[in-house]
């Protein structure tokens, strides 16, 4: 299975003054978790890092340090993660008939969630790891007012990795490109174009590390798991 990890972000919402991904935490940069766990993960057998040149050499030291046995290419990442999708689209090699998209950022994802994941793939042609909802979710509107309360029970947290069938995966990304469509994950440019997404139970310690509270959850995860080893 080819795997692509968005890692071309620039961490805004951390409010780091280089690419988050290359932050440590539990001793290694959060990159190197995630790439630790592709490695691990039996049923990955490629793995392209969508990124911006002007990290690909940290990111090719970290590559130095990790020794992976599996391939991995560096891609250019675009503007936006949608962008550097599409990019990372495009350097597949034609072997590739699906592909799992997984954030750099998301690095506390299992082995087995990308084996459950490459799995899975073989029965539907998309497939997103995601949790259920423990809160009640609101939608408010421009003035702070809550307009509705959708269902909690219908209700799912999006994660990634994500799988596609990579021929239908190109076309959904090229309508959005013609259609000017925006869109935070790459499920919803299947759902636009009408192709079905199936759920597989995530994992809650999959989080996307995102805000400097992040940092210290995912440092609690991993010493808690680091501990049970
Ligand atoms: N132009 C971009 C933007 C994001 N990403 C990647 O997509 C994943 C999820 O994005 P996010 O957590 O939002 O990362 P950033 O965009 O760096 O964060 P922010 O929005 O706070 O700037 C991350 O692994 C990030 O590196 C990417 O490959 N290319
Ligand atoms: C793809 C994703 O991780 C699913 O929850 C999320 O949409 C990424 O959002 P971001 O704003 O690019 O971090």
């Amino acid at each position: 299975m080819h795997l692509l990890i968005p890692a071309a972000g620039t961490g805004r919402r951390m409010g780091s003054d280089r690419n988050k991904l290359l932050l440590v935490v539990g001793s290694k940069p959060i990159i190197a978790w995630t790439l630790l766990a592709a490695e691990a993960a039996s049923l990955i057998s490629w793995i392209g890092i969508i990124s911006q040149p002007y990290d690909w050499q940290d990111f090719q030291t970290i590559l130095t340090q990790l020794k992976l046995s599996k391939p991995v290419e560096l891609i250019q990442g675009g503007s936006t993660r949608q962008e550097s999708v599409y990019n990372g689209l495009q350097a597949l090699s034609h072997s590739a008939k699906e592909v799992l998209i997984h954030d750099g950022a998301r690095c506390l994802a299992t082995p087995d969630l990308f084996n459950s994941c490459a799995q899975a793939i073989r029965d539907c042609p998309g497939l997103i790891a995601a949790v259920p909802v423990k809160d009640t979710i609101k939608v408010v509107d421009e003035n702070g007012i809550i307009q509705s309360t959708p269902d909690r029970r219908q209700l799912w947290a999006a994660q990634t990795p994500q799988g596609f069938d990579v021929k239908l995966l190109k076309q959904c990304h090229a309508e959005g490109v013609r259609q000017g469509w925006e869109v935070t994950d790459d499920a919803a440019l299947f759902e636009k174009c009408g192709f079905p997404v199936r759920v597989i139970e995530g994992e809650e310690t999959n989080l996307k590390l995102t805000t400097p509270q992040d940092l210290a959850i995912a440092e609690f995860i991993l010493k808690t798991r680091l501990g049970e080893e």
